[in-house]
């Protein structure tokens, strides 16, 4: 049974999120290494990622192993009717700030891959159970995985794991292949 509509969760996990984000940053290095660690990680030459902000958990030390070893990293950039495209990494200052704040890189039809080998999935609430996840609330991540034939993973710090999903699942909901957490 859920007793709380997945809005009024995502509010309360962005608050939950601020107020950890110092323990999240220090959790990120254990977590990341965890990741190099993996099958998956090892054999992807494409990795889809996106430029973290502060709440989040931080992606820089992901893209800068990536680059040095040889795997090609790509970022979304939010499109019209909530799509995203992936767009390879331009290198830092090539980033722009959409009316979300948010980096991305800019449009380019040639430097995009919707298929990448690997996708780093972010979040504000991942479930153990089922795999299940709650987004900032765009509906992006749910709509471009419809579609999505690669591995699925997501780095999940203290603040965003749940035994189970405490929010309601519906159907549009895709779970994420490989939950990567301090105790596994
Ligand atoms: N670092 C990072 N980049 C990312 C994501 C992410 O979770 N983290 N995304 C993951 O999806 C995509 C962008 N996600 C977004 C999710 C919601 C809204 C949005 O609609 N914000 C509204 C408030 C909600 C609403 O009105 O529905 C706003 O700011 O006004 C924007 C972008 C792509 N880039
Ligand atoms: N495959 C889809 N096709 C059309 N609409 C969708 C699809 N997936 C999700 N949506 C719509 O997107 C909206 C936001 O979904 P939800 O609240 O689950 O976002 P989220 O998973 O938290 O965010 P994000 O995926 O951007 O990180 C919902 O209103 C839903 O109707």
């Amino acid at each position: 049974m859920t007793s709380i509509n997945k809005k009024d969760f995502r509010t309360q996990q962005l608050t939950n999120l601020q107020a950890a984000m110092h323990t999240t940053q220090a959790e990120a290095t254990v977590l990341t290494n965890l990741l190099f660690e993996t099958d998956i990680w090892q054999t992807a030459q494409t990795i889809g990622t996106t430029i973290s902000n502060p709440i989040e958990l931080p992606t820089g030390g992901i893209i800068e192993r990536a680059l040095q070893d040889k795997k090609q990293v790509y970022l979304p950039k939010t499109m019209p009717h909530r799509q995203m495209a992936f767009l390879e990494y331009p290198g830092h200052s090539q980033l722009v700030k959409n009316s979300f704040r948010l980096l991305e890189p800019a449009y380019d039809e040639t430097k995009m891959n919707q298929a990448v080998d690997l996708m780093i999935v972010p979040g504000v609430a991942f479930a153990q159970d089922s795999h299940y996840r709650v987004g900032f609330g765009g509906g992006y991540y749910d709509r471009f995985l419809a579609n999505y034939r690669g591995h699925t993973v997501a780095l999940v710090p203290q603040v965003m794991n749940f035994e189970t999903a405490n929010w309601p699942v519906e159907d549009f909901d895709i779970a994420i292949d490989y939950l990567i957490t301090a105790s596994n």
